[in-house]
């Protein structure tokens, strides 16, 4: 089912509603109103009402939203009702790092292989998943129904890869690589750029200084 007529605004705040819904589970909390969530996760109240409205209106006057209901349907938003096969490519110091950070997996992202170029990681293995060179890339990819790719390669490299990847069925790529990627309309890129991150907090700190 495609959700299209919810904003890439909204769609960008469900992580986060997401996260805290799970807390509050974990916490055994079943129903909240939109001033108590306001409180925990920082938006308004309004906002929150706007947000969730986008969705069925989950709330109920005089009762608040039902935790369960809302953290169930915005996992059916964000395509968590099933698992995802993934791979990463780069094996360097970041690749390792999302390797053994297990919260991926817990969330459905299974971590199937990891990928690089350099013989050195021949053999290797990172949280008990294999490093494989990438001249079986495109049929180990199709074998295990891989249905995202993660690019930890340098920036030299990643477009390459990418590359590689619209040859596969794989239509979508987290991307670390400090690169625009050039890729097919049909297939969706998501970068992470830390260095952006840390350039606008370097920014704010200098104009409160
Ligand atoms: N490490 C960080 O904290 C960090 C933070 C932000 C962004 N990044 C970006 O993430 C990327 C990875 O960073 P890193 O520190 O892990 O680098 P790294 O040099 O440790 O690892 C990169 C790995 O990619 C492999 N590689 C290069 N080209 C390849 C290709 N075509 N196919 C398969 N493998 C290939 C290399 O052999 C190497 O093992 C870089 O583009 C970097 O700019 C890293």
């Amino acid at each position: 089912m495609k959700d299209k007529n919810i904003s890439v605004a909204v769609i960008r705040r469900l992580p986060k509603y997401h996260r805290y819904l799970k807390e509050l589970l974990d916490r055994d909390i079943r129903r909240i109103s939109s001033k108590e969530l306001s409180k925990i996760i920082g938006f308004t109240a309004s906002q929150i009402r706007q947000d969730l409205n986008n969705f069925g209106g989950f709330g109920q006057q005089g009762y608040g939203y039902n935790v369960e209901d809302l953290y169930q349907e915005i996992s059916k938003i964000l395509g968590l009702t099933r698992n995802y096969n993934v791979v990463i490519v780069g094996a360097g110091n970041l690749g390792q790092a999302l390797a053994n950070y297990t919260s991926f997996g817990r969330l459905g992202f299974d971590l199937k292989a990891i990928f690089d170029i350099n013989p050195k990681f021949r053999g290797f293995k990172v949280n008990d998943v294999d490093v494989l060179d990438m001249d079986n890339f495109e049929t180990f990819i199709e074998e295990n129904a891989v249905e995202i790719v993660y690019i930890c390669t340098s920036r030299n490299g990643a477009q390459d890869v990418a590359d590689r990847v619209q040859k596969t069925k794989v239509k979508a790529i987290w991307n670390f690589a400090p690169i625009d990627l050039k890729v097919n309309e049909d297939v969706i890129v998501e970068n992470v750029h830390l260095i952006d991150n840390l350039l606008t907090l370097s920014y704010f700190l200098k104009e409160n200084q």
